[in-house]
């Protein structure tokens, strides 16, 4: 059994802007009470890797907690096998949790338990308190991009021109928290965070925007019910390598690994 004194084995899934940035602190101590035990990642890491590179099963095999930080696909294909193999599961690609059938499978597995980084969006934590109040009326969640950062493979050559000649703000999905993630996988996870919070991926409405302009990557959240108005706005600075990414995300997957590795003091 895992107690606050244990220290935590983590394995890093994903050797990427999160992975690197999460990997190396946890490997430099930066968590006290959890320690950096392996890394898995599809690219050979070499020698300046900072623990040693292994299969997904070896992983399973010597850690006790997963930090998921590759992409939605890694949560369908390994998801339920972390679990059942009594390894706790971190997950920053929430929007794998769209699919209702994998969710409903890995809230039910065990004995490992699965838990998600609030990533790059704030707020979460008091949506989910509102739930006790009852459901909300309206719930909606605007991500502002560089066009660049939005592009996928399903889009066609009239919409990739308008994001390529933009001079300003272009919508580029409207939808809901249940179908906006599958849309840009490694984008718009937050839309699944929100929908976690509030308990309701078709509740959540969601408007994908490209803007040339965006230097910063904004989320803004706006939340109305019988008990209250919410709105949570963050501006991110993107991480140099993968703009896709907001800078602060692999510091969400350190704050949540604390929260784990049962460091006191901790807002939870
Ligand atoms: N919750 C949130 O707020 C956020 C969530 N995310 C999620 O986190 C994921 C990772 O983000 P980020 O670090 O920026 O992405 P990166 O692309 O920078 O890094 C991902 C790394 O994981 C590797 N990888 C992908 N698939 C596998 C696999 N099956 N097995 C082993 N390694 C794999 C990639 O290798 P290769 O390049 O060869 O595929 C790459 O090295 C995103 O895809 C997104 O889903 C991201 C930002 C915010
Ligand atoms: O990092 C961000 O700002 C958001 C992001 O990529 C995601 O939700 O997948």
């Amino acid at each position: 059994m895992t107690t606050a004194h244990t220290v935590r084995k983590v394995g890093v899934v994903g050797w990427g802007a999160i992975g690197r940035v999460a990997g190396g602190a946890l490997a430099a101590g930066g968590i006290p009470g959890a320690e950096l035990v392996c890394i898995v990642d599809n690219r050979p890491l070499g020698e300046a890797a900072p623990a040693p590179q292994v299969s997904f099963e070896q992983a399973l095999d010597s850690c006790d907690l997963i930090v998921e930080a590759a992409g939605q696909g890694v949560v369908r294909e390994w998801g339920e096998r972390v679990l059942a193999s009594g390894t706790d599961l971190l997950v920053a690609s929430t929007g794998a949790l769209t699919d209702d059938e994998l969710a409903k499978r890995l809230l039910a597995a065990g004995p490992g338990r699965v838990y998600f980084t609030g990533g790059a969006v704030g707020g979460l934590d008091l949506l989910q308190s509102v739930r006790g109040l009852g459901p909300l009326d309206s719930v909606t969640l605007t991500t502002t991009k560089l066009p660049s950062t939005l592009e996928q493979p399903w889009m066609d050559e009239e919409l990739l021109d308008r994001m390529r000649s933009a001079t300003g703000p272009v919508v580029v999905m409207s939808g809901t928290a249940r179908d906006v993630p599958v849309k840009f996988p490694k984008s718009t996870n937050v839309a699944a965070s929100v929908a976690l919070a509030v308990g309701d991926l078709d509740a959540v409405r969601v408007q994908v925007v490209a803007d040339p302009g965006a230097l910063r990557t904004r989320h803004v959240i706006e939340a109305s019910g019988p008990h209250g108005a919410y709105r949570f706005e963050v501006a991110h600075v993107p991480d140099a390598a993968n703009p896709a990414t907001s800078k602060v995300v692999p510091h969400a997957v350190l704050r949540s690994l604390a929260a784990l590795a049962g460091r006191t003091g901790q807002i939870l």
